[in-house]
């Protein structure tokens, strides 16, 4: 995915790089739970927090915002430590999920609470609050009470609130996710316009690889309380290196040893791929590459050929998945035609093809 929208050569988490930004290591123990994360960013850095449920992704926003206290580790912000600064001194904007809005106040003085904390007189506030619900649409609905906004007009309130107090991080949970389809298309657009103008850093929080990929110039994919990949959104969907990830991306993804160009998945067959190497690696195609066969093939030029069994079928758009088991597990797209032809179904029996031209390798 190119990124148009900013330049991503501010490089996140390189060494040797200016004590402006973010500069984190959060280590949080809740119960069983510990999270150990490292983040950095330079200021106008968008960076997602991508991960299963329960990784930790908003263990780590509220330990960035101070409301979790850290059992070791660090966090810097332009310099500045902040471990023991509490929340409310800190340098810092949050966009929850449900806006959080106080209900008996208007727009406008929602926004304006912002600004009087810290420190702006009741009209200056309201002037600063003006100009920004101005900028973000919202001018006619000033005097509304949250009640009276839609789900997308209570998040851009709620944006501009957290944008008032011009924070030197912007943290964001979930800030689409209860936006129904419409609104939420329409709402990730302007947001990703406002990200666009922030001078300084923010961290989304999102189970949704579409937000993460569209709002953010670098993503952390978090399980289990610890970074397992991060870097560009299309580094990540071209080298995922785990499951989770491979199927956010939407890939089959096996782990192997590499011979020439042979990977030999751990615990099973061999795939073909066009890359020439050695050593740990990763394999990797889409459900898309995979042709079906009822009947073993004769003569096909396809390099990979594997037997194996229909565990199950989901519609998927205009495509049917068919998630088959067997020598090789994967997860295979075909047009509900082609699935009608092949008269499939669980438990039967296919053989599926894969030209090594379509698949990708890469060392692990
Ligand atoms: N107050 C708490 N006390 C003890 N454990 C907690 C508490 N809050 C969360 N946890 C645990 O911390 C872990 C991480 O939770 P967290 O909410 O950060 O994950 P998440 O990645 O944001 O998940 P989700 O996507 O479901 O919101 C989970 O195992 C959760 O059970």
């Amino acid at each position: 995915m190119t990124d148009t929208r900013k330049s991503t050569q501010n490089a996140v988490g390189a060494p040797g790089r200016a004590a402006d930004g973010l500069a984190a290591r959060l280590v949080v123990e809740r119960g069983a739970f510990r999270l150990d994360v490292t983040l950095t960013a330079a200021p106008g850095d968008v960076v997602a927090l991508l991960g299963p449920n329960g990784a930790g992704k908003t263990t780590a926003l509220r330990a960035l915002a101070g409301l979790v206290p850290l059992a070791g580790g660090h966090l810097r912000l332009d310099g500045a430590e902040l471990d023991r600064t509490p929340p409310e001194s800190r340098p810092v904007g949050v966009v929850f999920q449900d806006y959080l809005l106080f209900p008996h106040l208007s727009a406008l003085d929602n926004v304006a609470f912002g600004p009087r904390c810290h420190g702006a007189s009741r009209a200056e506030a309201r002037a600063q609050a003006a100009a920004w619900l101005e900028r973000m649409g919202l001018a006619e609905h000033a005097a509304a009470k949250p009640r009276r906004l839609s789900g997308g007009q209570a998040q851009r309130v709620a944006l501009a609130r957290a944008l008032a107090t011009h924070p030197r991080l912007l943290l964001l949970d979930e800030p689409l996710a209860a936006l129904d389809a419409r609104t939420r298309l329409d709402v990730r657009a302007q947001l990703r316009r406002h990200l666009a103008d922030f001078e300084a850093v923010a961290v989304l929080v999102t189970h949704d690889p579409l937000d993460a990929m569209v709002l953010a110039d670098h993503l952390v994919v978090i399980e289990d309380g610890r970074v397992v990949q991060e870097g560009t959104p299309a580094d990540i969907a071209r080298h995922p290196r785990t499951d989770y990830i491979a199927h956010l991306v939407g890939l089959n993804l096996y782990r192997g040893q590499a011979r020439g160009h042979a990977v030999q998945v751990d615990g099973g067959c061999v795939v073909t791929t066009t890359e020439d190497l050695t050593g740990p690696a990763f394999v990797a195609f889409a459900p898309g590459a995979v042709t079906l066969h009822r009947e073993r093939p004769a003569g096909s030029s396809a390099r990979n050929l594997w037997r194996c069994e229909v565990a199950g079928l989901q519609s998927h758009g205009d495509q049917i998945r068919a998630d088959l088991t067997g020598e090789l597990p994967l997860a295979a797209d075909l047009t509900t035609v082609a699935a009608a032809e092949l008269d499939l179904r669980p438990g039967a029996t296919v053989w599926a093809t894969v030209k090594a031209a379509q698949t990708h390798a890469y060392p692990a």
